[in-house]
């Protein structure tokens, strides 16, 4: 659950289970996420008379409108015909709270993070890894889309398609998401502000836990991405370097520089936790990171940066190994391996050798039954 500090003046709307937004238009009916500067409801829209579903992600009150950059790259751009890979807003509204006033965005309703697919599309259910190899695909397909239009993006934050809920009665999808959970919060009597101007709502809701869903068949073998907070656009803005460490390309850490090339890097690492469910690199990063735990961390999967070949390169043979090793231990498939490599390829210390992410996808691991 979000943290509870995060309800506070400037902070998180406090919103409550059948809570309505926008003039009575969104009810509220489950929690989806959270983020640092948001959290997302699943929402009925009651302006519709068959059962009409929609996510709203309420951003904390100090975020404004020109600061939302999924709002600022997408409105730019015009690119709402490439919304089949990305989660761009439909409408927006504000909603006002005690905390302040809120920039709600309407979103489609998505699924589970992609470090989720691993389980969901099981060798049982997809014995081929058709499935994983379809979500790996779309999300390459995002970002060379993506970068077509000269839009940098830190692919980190993708979640699985969802089939539409649209027309199923509330208690049926209720049914099949698992009712919400709530933690009741106690609001002392001495509290400052008092409990008659509560900044925070009576109870915390835990997301909707996919783990536990009734119908997995809902979620989709479709990556959709959804972080924009580092998207911009190449030569009109500066790239923010806020990109979580763990998928952060070796310029970003030692030069705090970097083109489209650290997209690649990034892609990488998502590539591995769709078919893992886990992080490739896990730097330990408490308050301020160790540029050499990112180092050693990085080294041992790719090798080390001073045994770079005559061209730059490192050996990407034994980085694939290293690869499939983390993720499979010692028994590896042909398939595995040639994952492996094609995810090797993209890791490398100079920008200028990692492929172009439209050339990944004529990867042959791409067509492999
Ligand atoms: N349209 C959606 N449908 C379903 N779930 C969603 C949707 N959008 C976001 N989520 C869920 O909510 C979580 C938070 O969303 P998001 O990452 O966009 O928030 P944020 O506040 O912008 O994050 P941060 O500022 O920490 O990067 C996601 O990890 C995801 O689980």
């Amino acid at each position: 659950m979000e943290k509870l500090v995060g309800y506070q003046p400037g902070g998180h709307h406090p919103i409550h289970l059948g809570d309505e937004l926008c003039n009575g238009r969104f009810r509220v009916i489950h929690k989806l996420g959270y983020g640092g500067s948001s959290i997302v409801w699943l929402c009925r829209d009651q302006s519709q008379s068959n059962p009409t579903y929609v996510a709203v992600k309420i951003l904390v009150a100090h975020l404004q409108e020109a600061e939302c950059r999924e709002l600022r790259v997408f409105q730019d751009q015009n690119l709402h015909h490439l919304s089949r890979y990305f989660c761009l807003p439909k409408e927006q509204f504000t909603s006002e709270s005690p905390n302040g006033t809120h920039l709600c965005l309407v979103l489609p309703v998505l699924g589970p993070t992609v470090n989720h697919a691993a389980w969901i599309f099981n060798e049982e259910r997809d014995p081929d890894g058709i499935m994983l190899r379809q979500v790996s695909r779309s999300l390459v397909e995002a970002v060379a889309s993506l970068h077509s239009y000269s839009i940098y993006l830190r692919p980190a934050n993708v979640v699985l398609e969802l089939q539409s809920l649209d027309g199923l009665e509330e208690n049926q999808v209720l049914e099949k998401l698992g009712e919400p959970k709530t933690r009741s919060i106690t609001i002392r009597e001495d509290s400052n502000p008092t409990p008659d101007v509560p900044h925070a709502p009576k109870y915390m809701v835990q997301q909707v836990d996919f783990q536990e869903t009734t119908d997995l068949g809902l979620i989709l073998p479709r990556a959709v991405i959804i972080d924009f907070g580092q998207a911009v656009k190449m030569a009109v803005e500066q790239p923010p370097f806020g990109i979580p460490t763990d998928y952060a390309a070796p310029e970003v850490i030692w030069k705090r520089s970097g083109g489209r090339e650290v997209d690649t890097w990034s892609l990488a690492c998502t590539l591995y936790e769709v078919r893992v469910g886990k992080h490739l690199f896990e730097v330990p990063h408490l308050v301020v990171l160790d540029e050499d735990d990112y180092e050693y961390e990085i080294s041992s999967v790719i090798g080390e940066r001073m045994k770079e070949l005559g061209d730059g390169s490192v050996n990407t043979a034994a980085a694939a190994g290293q690869i499939c090793k983390r993720a499979f231990g010692d028994d590896v498939t042909a398939e595995q391996g040639q994952w492996a490599e094609m995810l090797a390829g993209l890791l490398r210390y100079e920008p200028h050798q990692r492929p172009k992410v439209q050339e990944l996808l004529k990867n042959a691991w791409f067509d492999t039954p």
